[in-house]
C-alpha cells in the first residue's frame, strides 16, 4: 500500500498510544509460563505479538483475546507444552524467535521456527551460542545462524555464567526464559544494559531475580504465579509523535499512560539535551514498570552526540531522532549504532537513502550517522519503506514538515507496532 503525506503547521491534543510491544510479547510468554490467571490489560494487538500469540497456542498454552486489547491467560506453569504440529512462524518479530527459542529449548520435544524474508536474515546464533551451552540443539541454515532453525530441546537444561557480546534484550531474554528450567542459578552480564521488562516481569510473576549494573542473576526452578499486567503505552510508538510536536510550531501534545522504564526512555533523555520541552506528569509504578504522562511543547532544538551506552536505551528510536537532528541547529552524530544494521532493514542504510532522497544530506557511518540542521525537506518524491515499520512512521513525521508531500511505498509494515498510526496522526489534523 502507497501512503501519502501532506505537509502540516501544527498538532494538537490528546493523543492515545498503543500499547507496549516489547511488554506485551512478555506478558503472553511469562503468563504461560506461570501458574494460573493473567489477566492483560491495554495489550498491543500488532502483527508482532500476535505472531507471539499464535505460537504459544501452537504449542498448548490457554490463551483468549477476549477484546482488542484485553488477554486471558490460564497458565498451567513451565511444563505444560506440548510438541507443535507444524512449523511455527514468528513472521517479522525478532523478539518472538529469539525469546520463544529460550523456551522451546527447555521443553523436551522437536519444533522448528521460521519467519519472513525479514526474520530469516537476522543473526540467531547471539542467541543459539549461549542456549547450546543450557543443553538446547540447535540446526539452522548458514551454520545454524539463520531461521529456519530446528530445536531439539531437553528436559535436563544446565545453568550458566554468560557474558554476552552485544548489549540485546532479545539475546538476555532468551537465555533468562530458558534459565528459569535450569537447576541452579543462573548469570548474564552484558556489555551496556539493554531494556529489563523481562527481569521486571519476571520478578512481578515471583521469580527470584537480581539485576546489579549490566548483570542479572537467576535462580531456576521457581514456581511463577499468574498476575494482572497492565501494558503501558509504547515510548517507542509515542516517540514519532513526541518528535513531530517538537518540530512544528504551535504544537502542544498531551500523552497519557507511557512506560518510562529508564533502560527505553534515552529517546526522551537525549531529546531533553537537544532543547526538547517535554514535562513528565504523575510519576507511578504499574506491575514493576514506571509509567508516567508525557507534556510536549514546541522546541528550538540543538544537535548533539549519542553514543556508547546510552543507544541500547535508545535503539528503536534511532530512525525518529535522525528526523529531529535534520531540524537541529548544528551537527548531530550517531554512533556506536552497528546494531541497526541487524534489524527489520539496515536501518542505516534506510535512513541515508530515504533522506537523500527527500532532500536532506547525512553522511553514512560504519556505526551511525552525521546529519546537520536545519534542513529543508522538499519531498516531492516516493518513499521505500523497506517494510519496516519504524522506518515508514519516520519518514511519514518528516513528511509532515515537507515542502512537498511524499509518497511512501509498503506502508501498510506499521500493523508490526502500530496499526493504527494513519487513524492517530488524522485525528490530529
Ligand atoms: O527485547 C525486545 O523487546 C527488543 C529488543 C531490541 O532488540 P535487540 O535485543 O536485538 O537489541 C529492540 O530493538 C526490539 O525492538 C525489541
Ligand atoms: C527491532 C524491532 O523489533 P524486533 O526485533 O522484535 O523485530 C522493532 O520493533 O523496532
Amino acid at each position: 500500500m502507497k501512503t501519502e503525506i501532506k505537509p502540516l503547521k501544527s498538532i494538537n491534543g490528546e493523543v492515545a498510544i498503543p500499547g507496549d510491544k516489547s511488554i506485551s510479547h512478555r506478558a503472553l510468554i511469562i503468563g504461560s509460563l506461570a501458574h494460573g490467571t493473567t489477566k492483560i490489560t491495554n495489550f498491543l494487538r500488532s502483527e508482532d505479538t500476535l505472531a507471539t500469540l499464535n505460537i504459544l497456542k501452537a504449542i498448548g498454552a490457554n490463551i483468549e483475546l477476549t477484546n482488542a486489547k484485553e488477554v486471558v491467560i490460564e497458565g498451567n506453569g513451565l511444563h505444560s507444552f506440548q510438541e507443535p504440529e507444524d512449523i511455527l512462524d514468528a513472521k517479522n518479530s525478532g523478539t518472538t524467535m529469539r525469546l520463544i527459542m529460550g523456551v522451546l529449548a527447555a521443553q523436551n520435544f522437536y519444533s522448528v521456527l521460521t519467519g519472513d524474508d525479514s526474520l530469516k536474515k537476522r543473526p540467531m546464533k547471539r542467541v543459539i551460542d549461549p542456549l547450546s551451552k543450557m543443553g538446547g540443539l540447535f540446526f539452522g541454515r548458514k551454520q545454524g545462524n539463520y531461521a529456519p532453525i530446528t530445536i531439539l530441546g531437553t528436559d535436563d537444561i544446565f545453568p550458566i555464567f554468560y557474558s554476552t557480546p552485544v548489549a540485546s534484550a532479545q539475546v538476555k531474554s532468551a537465555i533468562l526464559l530458558n534459565a528459569l528450567y535450569a537447576k541452579g542459578t543462573s548469570q548474564i552480564t552484558e556489555p551496556y544494559k539493554s531494556r529489563d521488562h523481562t527481569e521486571r516481569m519476571l520478578k512481578y510473576f515471583g521469580a527470584n531475580i537480581e539485576e546489579k549494573g549490566t548483570t542479572v542473576t537467576i535462580n531456576g526452578g521457581d514456581d511463577l504465579k499468574g498476575k494482572e499486567v497492565f501494558v503501558p503505552s509504547d515510548i517507542s510508538s509515542a516517540s514519532f509523535f513526541i518528535v513531530a510536536a517538537l518540530i512544528m510550531e504551535n504544537s502542544t501534545l498531551l500523552i497519557k499512560d507511557v512506560g518510562i522504564n529508564p533502560t527505553r526512555s534515552g529517546a526522551i533523555k537525549i531529546l531533553k539535551m537537544m532543547g526538547a520541552e517535554i514535562t513528565t506528569l504523575n510519576l507511578r509504578y504499574l506491575n514493576n514498570e514506571p509509567v508516567c504522562d508525557l507534556l510536549v511543547k514546541s522546541s528550538n532544538l540543538k544537535g548533539v552526540e549519542i553514543k556508547g551506552d546510552i543507544i541500547p536505551t535508545l535503539i528503536d528510536e534511532i530512525p525518529i531522532l535522525a528526523v529531529a537532528a535534520s531540524q537541529a541547529d548544528g551537527k548531530t552524530l550517531i554512533k556506536d549504532a552497528n546494531e541497526l544494521r541487524y534489524k527489520e532493514t539496515d536501518r542505516i542504510k534506510a535512513i541515508v537513502n530515504e533522506f537523500t532522497k527527500m532532500g536532506i544530506e547525512i553522511f553514512e557511518r560504519e556505526d551511525g550517522f552525521e546529519i546537520s540542521g536545519k534542513q529543508k525537506i522538499k519531498g516531492n518524491c516516493t518513499c521505500e519503506s523497506y517494510n519496516d515499520h519504524r522506518i515508514a512512521m519516520s519518514l511519514a513525521i518528516a513528511g509532515l514538515i515537507a515542502e512537498n508531500p511524499i509518497n511512501i511505498n509498503d506502508f501498510d509494515c506499521v500493523n508490526i507496532s502500530y496499526p493504527r498510526f494513519l487513524d492517530t496522526l488524522n485525528t490530529l489534523r
